[in-house]
Parts: C-alpha cells; structure tokens; sequence
C-alpha cells in the first residue's frame, strides 16, 4: 500500500517554480527521507500534501485514493515552528490539539510519556526547552494516532542531546509501525533514520533510492605504513587490489568483494610490510549527496 502518492506536483510562486512535476510514491511502513539544500521545495511540497498551499498543478493523494478530511485524519503532522499557547501546560496544549483533532484526550499521558515529558507536563510551555518544545511538537502530532507522521526539519536548531533524543524517537515511532516523511537538509539525520529518499534541487527531483542500497558497496580500504612509497608499489603487485588512490598521509585501495581486512593486513605481512592503519571507509550519503547535485548542474 502507498501512503502518499504525488503525480506531477507543481507550485510556482509567481515567477519562481518552487516545486516542479514531482512524481512520489511513498509506500508504507517506511521513513522516507525528503532531502535537498535550503530552498528545494521541502516544506513547499509538505505543504501541498497537507493541504495548506494550493498545487498550481498536479495530484497528490493518500492511501491509495483517499483525499480530504477523511485522508488528514490519518495523517499526523510538524511543519517548521509549531505554535503552542506559551501559558499553558504542556498538557493542556495537548489538549486543545486533541480537540482540533477531534480526538480523544485519552492519549495525552501517554503521549507525553512517549517522548518524554511525563513528569513536565503540567509545567508551562514556555519553560520548555527548545528540545522539550520540539517533543511536545511530536506528542502533538501523535496525539491523533495516526498512520503517518510528516516531520519538516524536526532538529532544527537543536543541541547534539536533543538531536540524539529527537532520532530515538523517530525510530521508535518508526517501529511502532507508522510511516514518516522526514524533510530534512541534514544528510546524516537522513542516513541514520531514513530507510527510502528522495533528493530535490531547485524544487526538481533529482533522485530516489534506497539508502541501504545506495550506500552498500565498496567504499575502500584506508591503509598507511612509514613508507608510504614502497606501499603504493607493493600494493600495485597484491592481484586483489583494484586500485590504488594516494591520499595524504594514507593511501585508499580498493578491493575485491569478498576481501576483508584480515585479508589485507596478510598480504602486506607477506611482502614484510606492517600497516600503521588500516580501516574500512564507508560511503555516506553525503558523498552521493554531492555527486548528485555536481551531475545535476
Ligand atoms: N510564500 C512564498 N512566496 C514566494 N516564494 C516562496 C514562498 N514560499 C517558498 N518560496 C520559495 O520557494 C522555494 C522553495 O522553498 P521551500 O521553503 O519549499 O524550500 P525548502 O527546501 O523547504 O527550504 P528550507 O530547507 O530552507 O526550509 C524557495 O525559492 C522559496 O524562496
């Protein structure tokens, strides 16, 4: 089943096209990962989907058909800064959102429980941390039960901790079997929580994986001795090295596919070398990141 399926979502902004024919299917049971710089067409295209801003042109729909009220229901959301009465509790906030809802407030401890809040509570929303503030943010749109949790740059402007506990939640919330749409310009928050992506520049697809996917692979070896020259030739001699890349003060190699390190570290004994270093260097997505917009000039 599809959460949320987009065909051709266009928004122009007078002269400025800030979302232009996006083509999405975001199946369920997932995190996916809207990515793109400043400016993209994130929070455009969440808009759109949530109903705020009106598509010049395109579809969108949820659940395989669903639209309207009926969909939104369903879908539980945090676009940028989440405005909370500042007086009042947190539990008391929870509360009008419930209603706005039209649901329940019997979830509200336990909501508040689920990101941490349970004993803070009933202390006022403007004693929150910036950290509190963004997990009440999610309490809130939690606070409905609903399928799907749309989050636009949930870490924004949050500490390391915060972070931290923001990520924890998203797998947790992941786990429970939600799906979540994360728009996010922060390439490791995407690589950690993120299980599909989608990358937007200039308010353009420019790709959709699978971040396992597109991070597996050989991203090589970083090897280095005192005698980074006589590395280099005998690396050149050792047949299951692929290539040899000279780095600072290392050197990268690439291998075979079922060459481990061990492997590795034998072959230079043999040649009465001993490695200084010698680790795994995996792919990030912030290197394909890169990649991606260099070849989408
Ligand atoms: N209300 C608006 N009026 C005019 N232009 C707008 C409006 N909202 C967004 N834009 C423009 O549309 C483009 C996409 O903006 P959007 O906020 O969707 O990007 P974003 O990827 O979410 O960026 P950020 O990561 O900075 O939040 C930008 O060029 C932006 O200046």
């Amino acid at each position: 089943m599809s959460v949320l399926t987009t065909t051709g979502l266009t928004k122009d902004y007078g002269r400025i096209r800030a979302v232009n024919k996006l083509d999405l299917d975001i199946p369920a049971g997932t995190v996916f990962g809207l990515l793109g710089p400043n400016g993209s067409g994130k929070t455009t295209t969440l808009g759109m989907v949530l109903g705020a801003i009106r598509p010049t042109e395109g579809d969108f729909h949820w659940f395989d058909g669903q639209t309207g009220s009926k969909a939104r229901k369903r879908v539980g959301a945090i676009l940028e800064y989440p405005v909370f009465y500042p007086h009042l509790s947190g539990a008391q906030n929870l509360k009008i959102a419930a209603s706005i809802k039209q649901s329940g407030a019997d979830r509200i401890e336990e909501v508040l429980d689920f990101v941490g809040l349970g004993k803070r509570g009933k202390d006022p929303f403007k004693a929150y941390s910036l950290g509190m503030k963004q997990r009440l943010a999610i309490a809130s749109a939690l606070v409905g039960d609903p399928e799907v949790l749309i989050l636009d740059e949930p870490t924004n402007g949050l500490d390391p901790e915060g972070i931290h506990d923001i990520r924890d939640l998203i797998t947790q919330i992941a786990e429970s079997g939600k799906s979540i749409v994360l728009a996010s310009h922060l390439l490791d928050e995407v690589q950690r929580v993120c299980k599909d992506y989608a990358v937007l520049k200039r308010g353009t697809c420019i790709h959709k994986g699978n971040v396992k996917e597109d991070l597996s692979g050989n991203g090589g070896w970083e090897i280095s001795s005192s005698d980074l020259e006589k590395l280099a030739v005998s690396a050149r001699e050792i047949n299951f090295i692929t290539e040899v890349e000279k780095q600072e003060d290392s050197l990268l190699i690439q291998v075979g596919d079922d060459v481990d390190g061990q492997t590795i570290n034998r072959a230079f004994i043999d040649k009465q070398i001993v490695l200084g270093q010698i680790s795994e260097r995996r792919n990030t997505l912030e290197e394909k990141f890169l990649e991606l917009l260099k070849s989408n000039q």
